[in-house]
C-alpha cells in the first residue's frame, strides 16, 4: 500500500532520488490536541519523501480548520473556536517533530511547520474573491464528488463548506511560491478532489505553474473501522501524556491478527522482506503468541516515543504480565503507567 505507492512514486522519474529534490506538503488535522495512529501514515510518507531527497513541510490547517472540510461528511461539522484550534496546533506541532526529527527532520534541519491562517488569515472577502473566485469556475467546483454527493442530501450543503475547496486549493498555490517552493501535496486518498482543485487554481493563478498531488489509500482495519476511530481502548495518542508510551505499545499489541501484517508494511520502516519472515513465523505452529503484535508494537513505539519510549514499555509490559504468562499480573500498576 503507502509502501509499495511510495516505492512506485520514487521509482518514477519526476521523483527518482537522483532527481531534483522537490517541496512535499502533507497536513494535519487541527481537531484535537494531539495526532493520533491513523496520521502516522501521513508523517511517515513525509519521512519517506526526505530518506529519498526531498524536502518535507508539515502544515497544520488553522484556518481550514476553522471551516471544516465536508470530504466524506454526511452533515456540516462543529465549528472549533480559535483557542481550542490554538491548543491544539501546539499539541500536533510537537507530535510530527517528535517523530520526523527523530528521522532526520530535512535533511538534517529540523522540519518546518506551517499555519495556514498566517496567509489565509488577513485576506479580507473581498480580495479573495478577485484573487482566487475570478479565476474559479462553479462547474469545476460543483462537478467534485464531495459537493455532489452532499447536494444530493437532504440537508445540501452551506456556502461555508462548499467554498472550503478554494481555501484549500489557495494553500497550495501560495505554497508554490518561492519562498516555499512546494511541489508536492501528499495525502489520504479522501483528498483527491481538494487536491485537484489545488492544481487547477495554481495552474491558473501562477501563470501555468505544474504542481503535483500524491495520495495513499486510507488505512482500514479489517473490521472496517478508520484507524483514526477510537475503539473501547480511546483513541491511540501519540501524545505521552495523554496516552503513555506503555498503553500505546499495548494498543498496538492488542492489533488483530488479520492487520497486523498491513501495518507492519506501512507503519513501521522494517524491510519488506522482514515483514514477510516476521508473518510466515506468525503463522507456523508454535509460535509466539502475538509475536507479530509485539514486534509491530515495538517499531512503532520506536518511532513515536523513542528509544526509552520502548524501553518504559517493554518494563511495564513485564510488570503487568510476567513472562508474558502471569495470569494474576499487577494489571493496577501497568493502568497507572
Ligand atoms: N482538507 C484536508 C485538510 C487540508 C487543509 C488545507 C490544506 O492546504 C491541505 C489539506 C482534510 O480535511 O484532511
Amino acid at each position: 500500500m503507502l509502501r509499495t505507492l511510495t516505492r512506485h512514486v520514487m521509482a518514477s522519474p519526476a521523483f527518482a532520488p537522483a532527481g531534483p529534490p522537490h517541496t512535499v506538503y502533507v497536513r494535519f488535522d487541527p481537531t484535537a490536541d494531539s495526532l493520533h495512529l491513523g496520521n502516522l501514515l501521513g508523517i511517515l510518507t513525509l519521512a519517506w519523501l526526505a530518506r529519498a531527497g526531498h524536502k518535507p513541510v508539515a502544515l497544520v490547517g488553522d484556518a481550514t480548520g476553522r471551516v471544516g472540510d465536508p470530504s466524506g461528511r454526511s452533515t456540516e461539522r462543529p465549528l472549533l473556536d480559535g483557542t481550542a484550534i490554538h491548543r491544539n496546533l501546539d499539541g500536533i506541532a510537537a507530535n510530527i517533530r517528535q517523530v520526523l526529527d527523530a528521522q532526520g527532520g530535512a535533511g538534517g534541519e529540523p522540519v518546518v511547520v506551517l499555519n495556514n491562517h498566517d496567509w489565509l488569515g488577513g485576506i479580507s472577502f473581498l480580495d479573495f474573491l478577485r484573487d482566487v473566485g475570478k479565476h474559479t469556475r462553479v462547474s469545476g467546483m460543483l462537478a467534485k464528488d464531495t459537493v455532489r454527493t452532499r447536494l444530493a442530501s437532504d440537508d445540501g450543503m452551506s456556502f461555508m463548506e462548499f467554498t472550503y475547496q478554494l481555501l484549500q486549493a489557495y494553500d497550495f498555490a501560495y505554497l508554490s511560491d518561492p519562498l516555499h517552493n512546494v511541489r508536492v501535496q501528499a495525502s489520504g486518498s479522501d483528498q483527491w478532489s481538494n487536491i485537484t482543485a489545488g492544481t487547477e487554481l495554481t495552474r491558473k493563478l501562477r501563470g501555468g505553474r505544474v504542481v503535483h498531488g500524491l495520495i495513499f489509500p486510507l488505512l482500514t482495519r479489517s473490521d472496517g473501522k478508520k484507524v483514526s476511530k477510537s475503539d473501547a481502548a480511546g483513541a491511540t495518542w501519540l501524545t505521552a501524556s495523554k496516552l503513555s508510551p506503555y498503553k500505546f505499545y499495548q494498543h498496538l499489541v492488542r492489533m488483530p491478527d488479520a492487520d497486523v501484517v498491513g501495518f507492519l508494511r506501512s507503519m513501521t520502516f522494517l524491510p519488506l522482506e522482514e515483514v514477510d519472515a516476521i508473518s510466515t513465523a506468525a503463522a507456523a505452529p508454535g509460535a509466539v503468541p502475538n509475536g507479530a503484535q509485539h514486534r509491530l508494537a515495538e517499531e512503532v513505539t520506536r518511532l513515536v516515543h523513542g528509544e526509552a519510549g520502548v524501553a518504559a514499555a517493554l518494563a511495564a509490559t513485564a510488570v503487568a504480565a510476567p513472562g508474558r504468562t502471569g495470569a494474576g499480573a499487577d494489571a493496577r500498576t501497568a493502568d497507572a503507567l
